[in-house]
């Protein structure tokens, strides 16, 4: 979704993406204000002031030298070039699924209860149109691949809403349609979804069918699988 990346402002985006383009991805880049300056056609002032904005921001790291400093972007300056990235995939390419490559993994149990709600299992039945098997099975992906999730945010989502009942409020979630490759067996009627309150972090998606994924493509914690994650048609 193109509002994702608006909290970050578009004068913090241009500057990181400057400085990546500088080696601060992979590596420290080596850069001065008054170069920076050069390339971002601003005053020396105004690009240090930036620097100290991402740093206040968590989007890079850096170390001054006597010459100039080191730059680093955060996992988190990466997330935001990423998701301009999956913009512009939007933009100029048709085929934009994406494939995460990941294992089989076990969590707490905790998707049999949420997926088994009557406010979420009414929803999933109008919106996907199918009754999921109740839980969620978990994928740890590969470094790549947890990289490569954010552009999940180019592909339009199913939304699922957040409800209540009397004790408490449920929250919202996205489901996208899944496709899951193991060992030469395809399965196509998947759904990965993102639970907005979640405990798990960007290197785990949770899958969802109408079957039990397990049988239908033997699967045990550890196995290897590919997800391909396309958008709503
Ligand atoms: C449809 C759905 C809705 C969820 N809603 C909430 C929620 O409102 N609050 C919450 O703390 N966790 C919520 N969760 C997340 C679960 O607590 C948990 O993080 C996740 O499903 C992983 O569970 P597992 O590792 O046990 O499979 C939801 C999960 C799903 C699948
Ligand atoms: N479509 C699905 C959903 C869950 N599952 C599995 O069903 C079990 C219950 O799901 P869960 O989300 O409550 O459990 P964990 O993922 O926390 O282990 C787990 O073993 C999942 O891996 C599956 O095989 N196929
Ligand atoms: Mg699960």
């Amino acid at each position: 979704m193109a509002e994702s990346t608006l909290a970050v402002g578009a004068d913090a985006r241009e500057t990181l993406k400057v400085l990546a383009l500088q080696g601060a991805l992979a590596d420290r880049a080596h850069v001065t204000c008054s170069g920076l300056a050069e390339r971002l056609d601003v005053s020396t002032q105004t690009a240090s002031r930036r620097l100290q904005e991402l740093e206040d921001a968590d989007l890079i790291e850096r170390e001054i030298l006597a010459d100039g400093q080191l730059v680093h972007a955060t996992d988190e300056g990466e997330r935001v070039l990423e998701r301009e990235y999956a913009d512009y995939r939007r933009l100029f390419e048709t085929d934009r699924s994406i494939a995460l490559a990941g294992t089989v993994t076990s969590g707490m149990g905790e998707g049999r209860h949420y997926i088994s709600l009557p406010g979420y299992m009414r929803q999933f039945e109008g919106k996907l149109g199918y009754e999921p098997f109740p839980g969620t099975l978990n994928v740890e992906l590969d470094r790549d691949s947890t990289r490569a999730r954010a552009g999940m945010d180019a592909l339009d989502p199913v939304r699922i809403d957040g409800w209540e009942d009397e004790d408490r409020t449920y929250g919202p979630a996205f489901c996208w349609p899944a496709t899951v490759e193991a060992d030469g067996a395809t399965y196509d009627r998947a759904h990965v979804i993102a639970p907005e309150r979640t405990h798990h972090g960007q290197d785990k998606v949770e899958l969802i069918a109408p079957d039990r994924l397990r049988d239908r493509l033997d699967l045990a914690d550890g196995d290897r699988l590919t997800v391909r994650v396309a958008e709503e048609s």
